[in-house]
């Protein structure tokens, strides 16, 4: 027994020697065959796999798009779970991101195969410098469902949450054409975009509102269903109607409802159509671009139509208008914008127009297909005014109704006049002075109008009058 013992002890000894008198070089390889095998070994006899998603790749001096936004999955869906949490507050974020702290494993389970995640650190070279990153286990045999489905649709969730809590721009054109925006020359300039206008504080007929609420939302999930019809993803509406009738207001709703991004087009201040296209090419996806009060905004009526028969006179005049406004944007380079060729670069995207008149505007201009749906705005009714009552005084209902809807039925007034009248002034306002106030503007208004009418048949009559005593002489 203990011949043998000695025996062992001097081929340790030996092998000890040997190994101590064997080059640097030696050892080095012996040891990463070892690694090697022992980790082949290991995934041969281990049941599971895993994959990591480092926070910054060698190449890249970004922070990882993919480990991002397995982030922000994992904190939308798995917060509750973890027991240890960090707090996150990102740049262009409104509100506090958890993520799980450092070494922290949550489960998660998607369309019934589980997997785990786990939040690692790694330290990488002489610096000592920290390394983070997620791994993901999963069984063996769901590889294919978590390598193909499981992890792009933790990615897509990612991004999606990203673009749902980052904060919303309202962006609008320079004249002088591009300004600095702190790291890099830009046409649009933007601030943070926070009107409180809702679909729910939008005034208008219920019917209404569902219809357009409806089309907004499938707008926005037919991502597929326009690559199918061969259509780039935009859609164009066209809100129309006189001065204080919520059109302005309706596009801030549209923006919240969405979640877009606002750029608001100011077409006198682009120089030509050159400078329109590049305007168009800097917009992102997801957004809106509005132009407000299209005929006013350039001589864009009929200037495709009639121009073979302007007289020289009249182009020259135009000309020089054009020059004195500084924009020589003209109807086809704003008909290219909406729906040329350059209109497809971008995608999940609104046009949107405004206008007081809408008989001005050339019929090129919103012919369906470019402005796919026009939008009355119209004086306030009685179910506009309901709204309104409810919003502005919290009341549903009440005796003086009847007559204000009576009254409505007989008098235009806007919604933002009816609005002015029933915010209350005071502490002492309840609602019965406000829609009492109200009833007193609309019989007011009748009575404007009432003489304005008569007023104008009078201006007829006496014209006709003049007319026929001019036949007589
Ligand atoms: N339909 C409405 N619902 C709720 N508020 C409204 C509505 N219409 C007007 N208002 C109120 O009146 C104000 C003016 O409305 P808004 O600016 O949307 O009108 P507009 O149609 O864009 O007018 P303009 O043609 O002059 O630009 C808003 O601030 C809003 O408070
Ligand atoms: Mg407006």
């Amino acid at each position: 027994m203990f011949g043998h013992m000695g025996q062992l002890g001097q081929l340790i000894a030996t092998g000890m020697f040997i190994w101590a008198i064997l080059p640097e070089w030696f050892h080095q390889q012996f040891r990463q065959f070892l690694e090697k095998y022992f980790v082949k070994l290991i995934g041969y006899i281990c049941p599971y796999i895993k994959i990591k998603f480092d926070e910054y790749n060698d190449e890249h001096f970004e922070r990882s798009k993919a480990y991002a936004s397995i982030e922000r999955y994992l904190s939308a869906n798995s917060s509750d779970k973890a027991k240890r949490l960090k707090a996150n507050v990102f740049r262009n974020c409104k509100s506090v991101v958890l993520s799980m702290d450092d070494y922290e494993e949550v489960t998660d389970k998607f369309k019934g195969v589980t997997v785990w995640w786990t939040s690692c650190i790694t330290i990488r070279g002489r610096d000592e410098e920290e390394r983070r990153s997620y791994r993901l286990t999963c069984r063996r045999k769901d590889r294919e469902f978590v390598t193909k489905v499981y992890v792009k649709h933790v990615l897509d969730e990612g991004e999606a949450i990203a673009l749902r809590s980052r904060q919303r721009k309202l962006y609008t054109n320079n004249k002088s054409g591009s300004v600095w925006d702190g790291y890099r020359k830009g046409i649009w300039s933007s601030i943070v975009f926070e009107h409180p206008s809702t679909f729910d504080t939008l005034a208008m007929d219920p019917k209404k509102k569902k219809e357009i609420l409806d089309d907004l939302m499938t707008f926005s999930r037919s991502k597929d269903y326009y690559k199918k019809i061969g259509k780039s993803w935009k859609r164009g509406y066209l809100l129309y109607g006189p001065p204080g009738t919520g059109k302005s207001s309706m596009i801030a709703a549209m923006a919240n409802f969405l979640e877009y991004d606002i750029y608001d087009l100011e077409l006198a201040s682009v120089k030509d159509n050159t400078g329109l296209r590049k305007l168009l090419i800097e917009t992102s996806s997801k957004s809106m671009i509005v132009i407000e009060d299209i005929d006013c905004s350039l001589d864009l009526t009929g200037q495709r139509k009639d121009k073979k028969e302007d007289d020289e006179d009249d182009e020259k005049k135009k000309e020089k208008k054009k020059k004195k406004e500084g924009s020589e944007v003209t109807l086809s380079g704003l008909l290219n914008f909406i729906d040329g060729l350059w209109s497809a670069c971008g995608s999940e995207r609104l046009i949107v127009f405004t206008t007081n008149h809408v008989e001005k505007l050339d019929p090129a201009l919103i012919r369906r297909g470019r402005m796919d749906k026009h939008i009355e705005m119209s004086y306030c009714c009685f179910e506009t005014f309901k709204v309104l009552a409810k919003n502005y005084l919290d009341v549903e209902s009440h005796d003086l109704f009847e007559t204000i809807g009576r009254m409505l039925g007989e008098t235009k007034m806007t919604p933002a006049d009816v609005a002015e009248n029933l915010m209350p002034k005071s502490n002492e306002e309840v609602a019965e002075i406000c829609l009492k106030k109200l009833i007193k503007s609309l019989e007011v208004a009748k009575e404007v109008a009432r003489l304005k009418a008569a007023m104008e048949d009078e201006r007829i009559k006496a014209e006709e009058e003049e007319e026929e005593a001019e036949v007589d002489n």
